[in-house]
């Protein structure tokens, strides 16, 4: 049986991920608003945008505070960020989706999600993934190291040092499989199931840009920096 232990430092490297990662969240709560009232799809269109934008601002400033990320070639930081801001805004619903709300609430935002204006063919891919994360229970150092990977992830367009970033994640990787093994001894298989949730991440956002331009809405109107980091416009 394998004796798993935290050290000090990897403790450390926990604490500064799971502050980063939850002091930078963005202000206002969506569930909530869509929760109190029923929008048009124009309006939703408008909303996603604005919480997509928000999003990646905070994703910048989140970066900034995992250990090794700044020393990084910039241009590789850059592309790690453009590279990874479409799952990391995934990811991030689906773990607003998953949060424990009264009972009936999580229905009505399904519903609200769904009725949203975003075409029926990418519905079912979507909560399938929103799903899956639901049914992972993960806790906070979970989630913040799930999206700290895939934020780190070595094989992104246009990283040069590849195994500069690899070196990052690895330690990344090193310190979320002690944790499964610790948090859950009696489910091995948890820390693989955790990082094939990665996969169907990456497949999910693949529809990204097509989910956008087929939103039921006449003016599909992007902020500078959502032009930037999603292929549209
Ligand atoms: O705001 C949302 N997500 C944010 C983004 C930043 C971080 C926090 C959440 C949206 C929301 C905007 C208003 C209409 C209805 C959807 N949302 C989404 C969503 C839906 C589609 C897309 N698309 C991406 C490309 C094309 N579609 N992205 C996110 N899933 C959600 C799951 C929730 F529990 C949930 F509460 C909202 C969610």
């Amino acid at each position: 049986k394998e004796k798993v232990e935290i050290t000090k430092e990897q403790r450390t490297l926990m604490k500064v991920i799971v502050d980063a990662y939850s002091t930078h969240q963005i202000p206002q709560d969506v569930a909530k608003k869509l929760l109190q009232e029923q929008y048009s799809a124009d309006e939703n269109f408008l909303l996603l945008t604005e919480m997509a934008t928000s999003q990646v601002q905070v994703l910048v400033e989140f970066t900034k505070n995992i250990p090794g990320f700044l020393s990084l070639d910039r241009e590789d930081q850059i592309a790690l960020l453009k590279g990874s801001a479409v799952e990391a805004m995934f990811l991030r619903s689906a773990q607003v989706f998953s949060r424990k709300m009264p009972s009936g609430q999580t229905e009505v935002l399904e519903e609200r999600i769904r009725k949203s204006g975003i075409s029926e063919e990418f519905i079912i891919p979507m909560f399938n993934f929103y799903k899956s994360i639901v049914s992972l229970h993960m806790v906070q150092e979970e989630q913040a190291l799930l999206t700290t990977i895939t934020i780190l992830t070595p094989d992104r367009p246009y990283v040069k040092d590849q195994q500069a970033v690899e070196r990052i994640q690895e330690t990344m990787l090193e310190l979320l499989r002690k944790l499964c093994v610790l948090q859950r001894p009696q489910e091995p298989q948890y820390f693989a199931r955790l990082l094939g949730r990665l996969t169907e991440l990456r497949t999910l956002s693949h529809y990204h840009a097509e989910m956008l331009t087929s939103w039921r809405t006449n003016d599909h109107k992007f902020t500078p920096l959502l032009c930037e980091i999603w292929d549209v416009q």
